[in-house]
Order: C-alpha cells, then sequence, then structure tokens
C-alpha cells in the first residue's frame, strides 16, 4: 500500500517540448504524440499543454530522450515543413516529484521564493495530488521545502554572516546560544553556513558551532560573493538570509546579486539606505520582482524598535510632522559625559570606542555623516526624495583630519581637546553639549529639511537629562500633536545591536 503523505522522486527524467503555434490546439495532436512514442517502445509520462508557451510537453525516461526527439521529429515532418512545429527538443537531469497536499498553492510560492519554478506541473485536483518536474539540481531544496509545508518538518534558514566584528561577531554567539531554543519553540532551524570578513570566508553546510572563530581564521579561501553565491547553489541551500554586519561602502554593490539569487538581505549596514534615491528605488523594486525581503531596523536607533513604528506610523496614514533627537549613541555619550565630567573630550572618544559604540572609523560618527545617514533613512521611510547632499552636516572633525589614515587620526584626537574645552565653557549657566538630528520642514512635500548639528540646551531639559549613550527620538505627528510619541534607549553598542539584526532575521524567518 503506498502511503498517502509520501513523497516520491522520479530522478533521470527528460522532458520533450514540442513548439510551434496554431497547430498543437488541433485535435489529434496529443494521439499522434504517444502513438508515435509508445511505437517506438517508449513509454510516455504526461503531456501537457501549460509547460511551455504555444507548446506541449512531453515527460519521458533520460535515456530515451534522444529517440523520442528523433521519433516525434518523424512524425512531423510535414508540419515543421510547413512551419506549424517550430522546434522539437529535449531537456534533459530533471526529477519528478509527486507529493499530495490540500493546499499547493503555498508550496508553489515557497519555491518560487526560492526561485524554483516547476518546469511542469500536472495537478489530480479532487485527489489533491501534484506532480511537479523540477531540474535534478534543485530536486533536493524542492524536496526540503516540500517536507517544511507537509510535514510541518523543521523550517532550516541558511544565513550567511558578512562581518563578524563587534556586531557581526556578537550576533554569531547570540544565534548559537537561541538556536536550539528556537528551533523548539518555532521549528526554525537557523544554520549559520558562511561567515565572512573583509579578506576571507569560511563555508559549513552542516552550520558552524562554537569553534567559529578558528575556522575563520585558518580558512584560505578569499573573501568573495561569486563563492558564496556558488557555494548556497551547488549545496542546493533552501531559504537564504545574506547578513550585512560591516561598514562596507563597496560590499552593498553586490546587494542585487544575492537578491536576483534567491538571498532576502538583513543589514546592520546603514549605506545602502543612503544612496541615490534611484538606486535606493531600484533596489526595492528588485525585491519586489524577486519576492525577497530586505530588513535593516538596527540602521537607527540601533535595538530600538523606530524603523517599524515610523513605518506603521506612515503607512497606516498617520502625517508624521517632524523627527528630531540624538540620533548618535556614540555622539550621547561623547556629550553626556564631556559635558558633566572634567575628563578631556579626547579621553571619553576613546572610551566610546572602546565600548564598541562608533563606527569601524570615529570619523563617520564625528563628522555627522552617521546622523545624517540615519536622518536620511527615516525621510525616506516617509516618501521624501531627499538626497545625502541635501543635509546639512555640522562637522565636528578638523579638515586637517578628515582624509587622513584613521590610525593617525585616532593617534591625534588630542589636538581636538582644547577647541571642545572652549565650546563646553563658553555656554549659558547649566547648559550641556548634544548633538542633535532634525528632520522638518513640510513633510507633505517632495523634500524635507535636514539639519545635524551640535547644540547646547538646558541641562534640566529632556535633551539635557539624556544619560549614558542613549538616543532619543521624538516623533510629531498630527494626531498626537504638541506631544510626541518618544522612543529612548540604548544608542549603540554591540549587544543591542546584534539583538536587533538577530530580531530582523527572525522576523524573515517566520514569514519564509
Ligand atoms: N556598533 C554599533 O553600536 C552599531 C553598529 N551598526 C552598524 O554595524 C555595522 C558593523 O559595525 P561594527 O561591528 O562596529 O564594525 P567592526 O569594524 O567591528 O566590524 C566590521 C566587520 O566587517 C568586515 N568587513 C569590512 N568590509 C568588508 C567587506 N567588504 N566584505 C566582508 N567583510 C567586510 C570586517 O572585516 C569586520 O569583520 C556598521 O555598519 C555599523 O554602522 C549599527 C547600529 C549600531
Ligand atoms: N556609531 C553609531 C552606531 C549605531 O548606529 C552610533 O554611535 O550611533
Amino acid at each position: 500500500m503506498t502511503d498517502k503523505n509520501a513523497i516520491n522522486i522520479y530522478r533521470n527524467k527528460a522532458l520533450v517540448n514540442f513548439e510551434g503555434k496554431n497547430f498543437l490546439g488541433q485535435i489529434g495532436v496529443d494521439s499522434r504524440i504517444f502513438q508515435a512514442l509508445n511505437g517506438g517502445g517508449i513509454s510516455v509520462g504526461v503531456i501537457s499543454q501549460q509547460a511551455i508557451e504555444n507548446g506541449i510537453s512531453v515527460l519521458v525516461d533520460e535515456v530515451d530522450a534522444e529517440d523520442a526527439v528523433k521519433f516525434l521529429k518523424k512524425e512531423f515532418e510535414k508540419e515543421t515543413k510547413e512551419g506549424y512545429v517550430n522546434n522539437i527538443y529535449s531537456i534533459d537531469s530533471l526529477s519528478v516529484i509527486g507529493f499530495v497536499s490540500d493546499n499547493y498553492n503555498k508550496i508553489l510560492s515557497e519555491l518560487q521564493r526560492n526561485k524554483i519554478f516547476p518546469l511542469l506541473l500536472s495537478q489530480i485536483a479532487s485527489a489533491g495530488r501534484v506532480n511537479i518536474v523540477v531540474t535534478e539540481n534543485q530536486t533536493e531544496i524542492t524536496k526540503n521545502i516540500i517536507e517544511t509545508e507537509i510535514y510541518g518538518k523543521p523550517k532550516t534558514v541558511h544565513l550567511a554572516l558578512i562581518g563578524h566584528g563587534n556586531v557581526g561577531g556578537t550576533l554569531v554567539e547570540q544565534i548559537l546560544d537561541s538556536a536550539y531554543d528556537i528551533l523548539k519553540r518555532k521549528r526554525v532551524d537557523l544554520k549559520i553556513v558562511a561567515i565572512a570578513n573583509s579578506k576571507k570566508i569560511a563555508f559549513n553546510q552542516a552550520g558552524f558551532g562554537s569553534d567559529w572563530r578558528q575556522k575563520i581564521k585558518f580558512s584560505q579561501t578569499e573573501s568573495s560573493v561569486e563563492k558564496l553565491v556558488e557555494f548556497a547553489k551547488e549545496h542546493h541551500l533552501e531559504n537564504l538570509v545574506m547578513v550585512d554586519n560591516t561598514a562596507s561602502k563597496d560590499f552593498v554593490k553586490h546587494y542585487p546579486t544575492f537578491v536576483e539569487n534567491g538571498f532576502d538581505v538583513v543589514g546592520s549596514n546603514k549605506i545602502y539606505n543612503t544612496l541615490p534615491i534611484s538606486e535606493y528605488r531600484d533596489f526595492r523594486k528588485l525585491l519586489e520582482k524577486n519576492k525577497k525581503k530586505y530588513l535593516y531596523e538596527t540602521n537607527v536607533g540601533a535595538g530600538l524598535p523606530l524603523i517599524d513604528t515610523i513605518k506603521l506610523l506612515h503607512l497606516s496614514g498617520e502625517n508624521i510632522t517632524r523627527i528630531k533627537g540624538v540620533f548618535s549613541g556614540t555622539l550621547s555619550y561623547v556629550f553626556n559625559n564631556f559635558s558633566l565630567r572634567n575628563d578631556k573630550y579626547s579621553v571619553i572618544i576613546r572610551e566610546a570606542m572602546d565600548k564598541g559604540f562608533t563606527e569601524p572609523d570615529p570619523r563617520e560618527d564625528l563628522s555627522g555623516n552617521d546622523v545624517a545617514r540615519k536622518l536620511l533613512i527615516l525621510a525616506r521611510e516617509l516618501d521624501l526624495i531627499n538626497e545625502f547632499q541635501d543635509i546639512n552636516i555640522q562637522n565636528l572633525v578638523p579638515e586637517n583630519l578628515l582624509d587622513i589614515d584613521k590610525n593617525e587620526f585616532i593617534s591625534r584626537l588630542e589636538e581636538l581637546d582644547s577647541e571642545y574645552k572652549n565650546i563646553k565653557e563658553n555656554q549659558k549657566p547649566d547648559h550641556v553639549l548634544r548633538y542633535v538630528g532634525d528632520l522638518h520642514g513640510n513633510l507633505q512635500e517632495e523634500k524635507g529639511e535636514l539639519d545635524v548639528k551640535l547644540i547646547s540646551v538646558p541641562a534640566n531639559s529632556a535633551l539635557g537629562q539624556l544619560k549614558g549613550s542613549d538616543s532619543i527620538f521624538e516623533i510629531y505627528t498630527e494626531s498626537y500633536g504638541e506631544n510626541p510619541i518618544v522612543i529612548m534607549g540604548a544608542g549603540a553598542g554591540a549587544k543591542v545591536t546584534a539583538r536587533g539584526v538577530f530580531g530582523d532575521i527572525l522576523r524573515l524567518s517566520e514569514t519564509k
């Protein structure tokens, strides 16, 4: 007795495709195909008129494919000469996968999301039985997806983690710590199958464990996006997610390649979202076309639930009129501490670096670029079409230190001390320094006004009372009037950021 729930796989099959116009709809063509092939001792699996445009597809064993093409060419010689038949050819190395499901549309959409487009699909609606034809190298991944849907088998999500510095390294540990719990509670099997830095990449189809640092340290493989894509294909990995925890301007150029090759994208890297608006929009179109997602909650406010909140408010029609606050964990820490303590500016900047708040190059924070990026990312969530050049940025890095090597800059931080001592001392009494971002103007127009600057505020004001590396975002909307929605909390740090990235991975995994 056959198990009704079994997934049957028949390998080494071929499709003989028969292309032609008008003629193919004519009565008797199917039976002529049948007879020509049966007469030659070839057994025919399925004949389908839907598989190719203007064509008929016939399923045969791969060993018979060449003969099948020969017999059909002979049978339809006259029609070929008359131009009714354009082409008869075979596609080899195929598998037929048969299964029973009352929700095969869901399976098909999962297959599509994983870039699997069956060459042929036949369904016996009353029995819920479906046969699909896929290429040999897509057989395993197709089977896995069908098993997940039919048997509720845990869904394996394959993660490629790019960048394992402060944020990326912490993320690997967090995933390894929680993977078993997530498997039990959510039936999602998170497997880290690739880890890369700027120089090297390491692969592990079975998923990395606690010795991952050793593996990447001793990997001999040069970091390469092509190799990563190739690895995913070669091992037929489904549910792929590429996680970008670099700050690289070059690496983001590869996002479209990932999406085109079946990866969803998660990133703490802010660069893609601040590229020229045409690229920003083209990427969204590409995601939609490929049914892929790009999540980046940590781009603004690290682990704070900011982007989602703003997206939802905007989507639900709430008119956001202004967003302002302290957007940088680093500059929050620097000015909160510098304003109150007697330590030098450079000492406090070094502390922020040691605590993992700063960008890989701290000038990205001190120049205001990082805050400007965050402001721009939020503006674009509101469908404003601002460009980075539109932002008025007060740069806190002196011009002579802007273009030097990063390490030299860090070694010369003391050169900033006297200027900031003066700024601090020249404030009104009971005032403190804060570096703020402000998105304002008429946000119903195409562009908003974006300002990023150092200000002095009363110590007892909301901004003045900020502590540690906390960020604060005040979101003003039409319904909430004068009282903004306030989101406040740790605005930087490896743990909170990695946790936010992890949240995006889980969000993606659940919708997969
Ligand atoms: N530190 C924080 O609190 C927050 C950081 N972020 C973002 O997280 C990202 C990472 O920051 P950190 O972990 O602090 O940086 P990091 O400097 O500690 O680590 C960066 C990693 O990226 C790798 N990398 C650089 N270029 C690469 C390339 N082209 N290909 C492959 N790998 C490459 C480096 O080898 C390194 O492993 C940045 O984009 C930052 O803006 C976002 C929110 C908060
Ligand atoms: N360097 C950034 C990190 C988070 O985006 C900051 O300090 O805010």
